[in-house]
């Protein structure tokens, strides 16, 4: 299918089509959209980036009548991000044909969303927290629903969604189609999807050879846990990235590191699920609008959101698991742009590195850490860019002549323009910064085999938190040095590893037991909006507190 009218769409929603600038379906909407037009259930997998969301989105939207007054369509996502956006491509592909559309997710105020709900939209994108708050206050009924998406949908049937999940299917009418959408889909994941699915295609678009998108330029670098701020520093300064985003395995890692840039100089800030959701807004507007250039983020940024202009993704910790890798770098080379991902690997964590590329079927190059005189090339020839363009802008320059031929007259013009550029570059490397250090990710020499099948088991919640005295030592800047002392114990993955096959032959489900979660949700189940990350106490709260998503990071 080589145009969109090849799929018999009405004039409205091919419009809507041609309003977003989209010439040519992409291969998974030339493949998806005809089976999710003819009602049937898919399993729809393709690299990240490759437009899924409008591989579901056109078929919603053509097979609704603007007349429609009940919600026909549940759309569900894994955080509040990625529904706030879903929804506004959805809001696009529909306008035009009248369709009404809502997103629903925690931290927002309930009765903007009441509100909006009068409005009688016919598609809701939501969390599954507060979409079961608005279900229980009755504020949202599924008896109508026709259709229901699952965008990332490995994401969103892993443990930590799976009751919600259920719960929320349950409401839903049999009779009803159900897609499923992710770049990544683990076997087991496939077989345990099948529970909502009736006979389902499987359209994947995942070549062979390789499951992250080709488009990016995937690098490593090894580097001591405690030089991995200034090598993040040094790769920031020699390949200025136009936007980046930056992965910290933690809530509070990104806290420390969003900050330790900001005192660096550079135009940063932090995502994750700590902040209120009027913080998080802020930040992925500033991101967007280009007022910052670095968006430091927990997982929580890692699926599906597509922020234009993202030339890099940088992994400060290597993710937890191949999806999780697939994910995170996945932020670039969307859309047929190109982008690079840099990893930094600890030297105890490069067997988990070699595991990622298997399972990834992809080598990631090995590069070295630039050198302070590569970061200070970088830094110049960005002063040097700015300085050529303000030269360019004589009107704007103009003001500064009289005092600049002053100048020249006493100085030497080299040392006078070297000086000026020493002053833009806000040269503030000395500046110390605080960064807790992390604990390596142990590899989890898992075999495509599995070894005792499934995913999990187990699931008592050991570990946790890998508690840590001593805590932070000054890091970078003067003052390096004192990393504080650790105790060992409690590996902070807590335990379970996810055993059993990957793509496994042989994982059988699992899911009894409790198991069928990744390792770091270990011991707790549901996950909390922006909760922890490793199984820590707080999940109890959230098993309680039903009013909010429970996304975990
Ligand atoms: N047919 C098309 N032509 C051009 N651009 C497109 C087309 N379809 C989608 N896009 C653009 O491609 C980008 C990626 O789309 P989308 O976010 O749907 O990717 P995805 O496959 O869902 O990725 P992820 O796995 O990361 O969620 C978006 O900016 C979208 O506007
Ligand atoms: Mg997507």
């Amino acid at each position: 299918m080589s145009t969109f009218s090849e799929f018999g769409l009405e004039p409205d929603v091919l419009q809507a089509i041609t309003d977003l600038g989209y010439e040519e379906p992409t291969p998974i909407q030339a493949h998806a959209i005809p089976v999710a037009l003819s009602g049937r259930d898919m399993i729809g997998q393709a690299q990240t980036g490759t437009g899924k969301t409008a591989a579901f989105g056109i078929p919603l939207v053509s097979k609704i009548a603007p007349s429609e007054d009940r919600i026909v369509t549940l759309i569900m996502t894994p955080t509040r991000e990625l529904a706030i956006q879903v929804a506004e491509e959805i809001e696009k592909l529909g306008r035009t044909k009248g369709i009404r559309s809502l997103p629903i997710y925690g931290g927002q105020d309930i009765g903007r969303q009441i509100r909006g709900l009068k409005r009688r939209p016919q598609i809701i994108i939501g969390t599954p927290g507060r979409l079961l708050d608005h279900i229980n206050r009755k504020t949202i009924r599924l008896d109508d629903v026709q259709t229901v998406v699952l965008d990332e949908a490995d994401e969103m049937l892993d443990m930590g969604f799976m009751e919600d999940i259920t719960s929320i299917l349950s409401l839903v009418p049999e009779e009803r189609q159900t897609l499923l959408f992710s770049a990544t889909m683990p076997t087991n994941i496939q077989k345990l999807a099948q529970q909502f699915l009736k006979n389902p295609e499987h359209i994947s678009m995942i070549p062979k050879t390789q499951t992250t998108n080709k488009n990016i330029q995937q690098f490593y670098i090894e580097v001591q846990e405690r030089m991995k701020f200034d090598g993040l520093c040094r790769l920031l300064d020699m390949e200025p990235p136009e936007l980046a985003i930056i992965f910290g395995r933690t809530k509070r890692r990104v806290a420390e590191l969003s900050e330790a840039l900001m005192k660096r100089g550079y135009a940063a800030d932090g995502l994750h699920g700590d902040l209120s959701q009027n913080q998080r807004d802020a930040v992925m507007r500033k991101f967007r609008d280009g007022s910052i250039d670095v968006l430091v983020a927990t997982d929580v940024a890692a699926r599906g959101l597509d922020i234009s202009g993202v030339t890099h993704v940088i992994n400060f910790d290597l993710p937890q698991d191949p999806e999780s890798y697939v994910h995170r770098i996945g932020r670039t080379g969307r859309a047929g742009k190109e982008g690079t991902s840099w990893t930094f690997v600890t030297p105890r964590e490069t067997d988990h590195l070699h595991f990622i590329e298997k399972i990834t079927r992809h080598r990631i190059s090995k590069k070295a850490l630039p050198t302070l005189s590569e970061a200070m090339e970088g830094k110049q020839r960005v002063i040097a860019e700015r300085i050529i363009e303000a030269v360019g802008n004589e009107e704007d320059t103009n003001a500064y002549k009289w005092v600049a031929a002053q100048l020249l007259e006493q100085y030497d013009s080299v040392q006078l323009l070297a000086a000026a550029m020493k002053l833009l570059t806000g040269d503030k490397k000395d500046v110390s910064v605080e960064l807790t250090p992390e604990d390596p990710i142990r590899s989890k020499k898992r075999g495509f085999g599995g070894r005792s099948g499934g995913y999990g088991g187990g699931g008592q919640g050991r570990g946790g938190y890998g508690r840590r005295e001593g805590g932070g030592g000054s890091y970078g800047g003067q003052g390096r040095g004192g990393y504080g002392q650790r105790r060992e114990g409690g590996s902070y993955n807590g335990g379970g590893e996810r055993r059993g096959g990957y793509n496994g032959n042989g994982g059988s489900q699992g899911g009894q037991g409790g198991g069928y979660r990744k390792p770091y949700r270990e011991g707790g189940g549901r996950r909390e909006d922006g909760g922890g990350f490793r199984g820590d106490s707080r999940r109890e709260e959230s098993r309680s507190s039903r009013n909010e998503d429970y996304v975990n990071i």
